[in-house]
């Protein structure tokens, strides 16, 4: 099978190029970029030389129609509202990184990304590529909406609790902290070196577009809609992200019946990960890998569950959860290209 990448020159795009070389049932076909066609990926990126040598095109959905069956968008938001769009009419199947098809409500993504969304009717054919929890809808679909880094890492930690009904979902709050990979190459003086080193800020409080993801999610997991408190935090490292989540217990459970709750509804999913009692993830445990590691605690004096949730925000977050979904839909085993060791230390 062979893949096209859009924005491929972007940290989503150079972490897809990695995982999709080494995928044995693809070959990387079409390099789209938007700053430096006519160059070599590997002029741009020298950890390819001799690797890859392939040059980076303008965008062309014939030529992509021609030459590849399966299109990756890596862009920012509000470029493949526009162009998946013209690959869809063509046939092809489209896998979005950005958040441009994420929210099946238009008058959302207008508020929260500041651009005109897209069509109605493609945003409710666009299935939500939460591989875990979404697996059936993937399956033959032909396009999907990656989640966003900050709703992977919260939403797997919450699946199972919700589903159960052991937390009240109007209780949640969340606490992310990502690197700064996160943000994606583009220069942004706060992401300077100086700025970022030594030091932990908040960021986009109460105005961040992962918020109405999160809680569109929450709503399909439980049933219920309701407001969720998110803070993001940037934090001086180059890959990783967690999240800590707390949210009031309806149901008496101990912190290893939580355990046993979520060793259950994960036991087909090779990349998520349950630490045993007393034990909690960090990135490091996860970086360069597809793995999503959860830990759990109960707090009986609040009547309060801990979830802490560790991913790679370009592997799991972008890229990884990207071919894990091309996986499901082509009913190839799911960790085909991505059965990856954690770089450790
Ligand atoms: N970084 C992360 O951890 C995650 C990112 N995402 C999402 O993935 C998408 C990409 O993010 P990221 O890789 O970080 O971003 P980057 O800013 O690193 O890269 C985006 C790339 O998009 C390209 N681009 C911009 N406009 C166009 C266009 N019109 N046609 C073709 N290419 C274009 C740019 O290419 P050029 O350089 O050639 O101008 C740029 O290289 C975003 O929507 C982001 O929100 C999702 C989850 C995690
Ligand atoms: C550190 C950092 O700045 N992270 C970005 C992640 C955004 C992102 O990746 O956006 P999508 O997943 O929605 O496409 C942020 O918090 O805005």
């Amino acid at each position: 099978m062979k893949a096209g990448i859009v924005g491929a020159n972007g940290y989503s795009g150079i972490e897809l190029i990695r995982l999709l070389m080494n995928h044995p049932s693809i070959e990387l076909e079409m390099l789209v970029s938007h700053s430096t066609k006519g160059a070599s990926i590997s002029d741009v990126y020298p950890h390819l030389s001799g690797l890859l040598d392939k040059p980076l095109e303008d965008f062309d959905a014939d030529k992509l129609a021609e030459r590849v069956d399966v299109v990756f968008f890596a862009t920012p938001a509000g470029i493949s509202k526009d162009l998946l769009p013209e690959c869809l009419k063509r046939g092809l199947t489209c896998i979005d990184l950005s958040g441009d098809f994420r929210l099946k409500d238009p008058e959302a993504y207008e508020t929260w990304y500041h651009h005109a969304p897209a069509d109605a009717s493609l945003l409710n054919d666009a299935v939500y590529g939460l591989s875990e929890v979404n697996r059936r809808q993937i399956e033959g679909a032909s396009f999907i909406a990656n989640p966003g880094c900050y709703p992977t890492a919260t939403l797997l930690g919450l699946a199972p609790a919700l589903k159960d009904g052991a937390i009240d979902p109007g209780s949640i709050i969340i606490d992310g902290k990502s690197g700064v990979s996160g943000s994606g190459k583009q220069m942004v003086l706060g992401n300077l070196y100086c700025e970022v080193n030594e030091s932990v800020k908040a960021y986009k409080l109460g105005t961040h577009k992962h918020l109405p993801e999160i809680e569109q999610e929450i709503a399909a997991l439980s049933g219920e809609t309701h407001p969720v408190t998110f803070t993001t935090h940037l934090i001086p490292m180059t890959r990783g992200l967690m999240t800590t989540i707390y949210a009031t217990m309806e149901k008496g459970y101990s912190t290893r019946e939580f355990l046993q709750l979520y060793e259950r509804y994960y036991e087909k999913s090779p990349f998520v990960r349950i630490r045993p009692i007393g034990t909690w993830p960090a990135t490091k445990e996860v970086v360069g890998s597809n793995f999503c590691d959860i830990g759990l605690n109960v707090d009986g004096r609040s009547r309060r569950l801990t979830i802490v949730s560790v991913i790679d925000n370009v592997v799991k977050g972008a890229a990884g959860q990207a071919i894990q979904n091309l996986n499901i839909i082509k009913g190839w085993d799911e960790q085909t290209g991505l059965k990856l060791t954690p770089i450790y230390p």
